[in-house]
């Protein structure tokens, strides 16, 4: 694979409604697009970084900076075989996994396209079609809490996943189980709001029979996780503290999880999201895809990776409408029915730009050669 170009193209775009976690409150989305042409054809993808370094170190300002300094002044001199080749090429740049993973990501696009098939087929994926869940912020009221909650079931949406912070936790999930019952797959994330000395909160979350508890414990922890996971009947599930599958290993290996969220970011890239997703497997760990607000791009490659046969449980990938007015790609995520969407067959991604739309939020753009 030559790269003749690469493209950043800095993004900003309001989100339909705030979304809160422990650590903060998002209100729009800023994000860099990454588009890399080859022979002909161009590959894209979205880094998933944040404004602030609040959910992990990287920010969009950084990833630009590695990217531009480092990453793509070597990609347009390298000759690679496949995607796969860039993690070996990249391994001298500790972490930094959001920045990799947004030029690799356009990569395999771009392979999956020169290709002529699909990147899910390109990735090893076997479905046809994803069931996928959605992911509820902490909401100002139960009463609103209970509204979004509504909507979403009414959507189809097969897992319901809601933010909690210390204070904001039981109060919550038992008025969702009182509301709509214990047949609703339902889930909560602290995004590492929590500590061991909150053990007493988290266990009385076992009563309400949630399929997991994500990140309770902090961001870079895996010992007290494993010490948690002993006293808990419900699953925990990393997604923080999983950067790699160096990481899973000893993360199932110390018993910190029983599940793992695979966000394609923040462990580097594609490539590194498939080994988790095989390691995962063949310890019988079932894995989904986290999601991190993303425009229609990020969007694609989530739905893509997602049809790997051990993303057993729905991801956070939900359609365009759950966050935006308009999504920058054609067509839209939608559901094909309900709580589903269909893996495109196109070559690549399978959605195309809108230019337009690209054009209406574009804040920044540089081209390198
Ligand atoms: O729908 C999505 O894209 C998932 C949203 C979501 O839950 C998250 C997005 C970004 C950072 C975190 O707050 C978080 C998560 O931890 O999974
Ligand atoms: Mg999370």
């Amino acid at each position: 694979m030559k790269i003749d170009k690469v493209k950043l193209e800095r993004l900003k775009m309001p989100l339909l409604s705030p979304f809160e976690t422990s650590f903060g409150t998002e209100t729009e989305k800023e994000y860099i697009l990454v588009s890399v042409y080859g022979d002909g054809h161009v590959g894209y993808a979205e880094s998933v970084a944040m404004e602030s370094p609040a959910y992990n170190e990287e920010t969009i300002d950084t990833v630009w900076h590695v990217a531009e300094q480092f990453i793509i002044p070597q990609i347009l001199k390298a000759e690679l075989e496949s995607p796969a080749d860039f993690s070996k090429l990249f391994s001298w740049i500790r972490r930094n996994n959001m920045a990799k993973s947004a030029i690799e990501g356009a990569l395999w696009d771009l392979y999956a396209k020169q290709n002529g098939i699909s990147l899910s087929k390109a990735l090893g994926g076997e479905k046809e079609e994803i069931e996928v869940g959605v992911s509820i912020g902490i909401e100002p009221t139960v009463e609103g809490l209970l509204k979004k909650v509504e909507g979403f079931l009414a959507e189809g949406y097969k897992k319901i996943k809601v933010k909690i912070k210390p204070g904001i936790d039981v109060d919550r999930i038992k008025a969702i189980r009182e509301t709509f019952g214990y047949e609703v797959p339902l889930m909560a994330d602290a995004n590492s709001a929590y500590t061991l000395d909150d053990i007493d909160t988290l266990k009385e979350l076992d009563q309400y029979g949630l399929i997991m508890i994500e990140q309770p414990l902090a961001h870079d922890d895996i010992v007290d996780h494993a010490k948690l996971q002993r006293e808990l009947q419900t699953p925990i599930c990393l997604d923080e503290s999983i950067h790699s599958v160096e990481d899973a290993r000893k993360a199932i290996e110390l018993g910190s999880c029983k599940i793992i969220n695979i966000k394609v970011g923040r462990v580097g890239g594609l490539t590194e999201a498939k080994k988790i997703h095989d390691l995962c497997q063949s310890h019988g760990i079932p894995v989904w895809c986290g999601g991190m607000l993303e425009a229609g791009v990020g969007r694609a490659h989530n739905i893509a990776i997602a049809s790997l046969s051990n993303f057993i449980i729905p991801g956070d990938t939900s359609a365009s409408k759950r966050y935006w007015a308009e999504d920058i790609v054609e067509p839209e995520v939608t559901l094909s029915k309900p709580g589903t969407v269909a893996v495109p067959k196109e070559a690549g991604i399978g959605y195309s730009l809108v230019q337009g739309k690209v054009d209406k939020y574009l804040i920044d753009a540089k081209v390198y050669r």
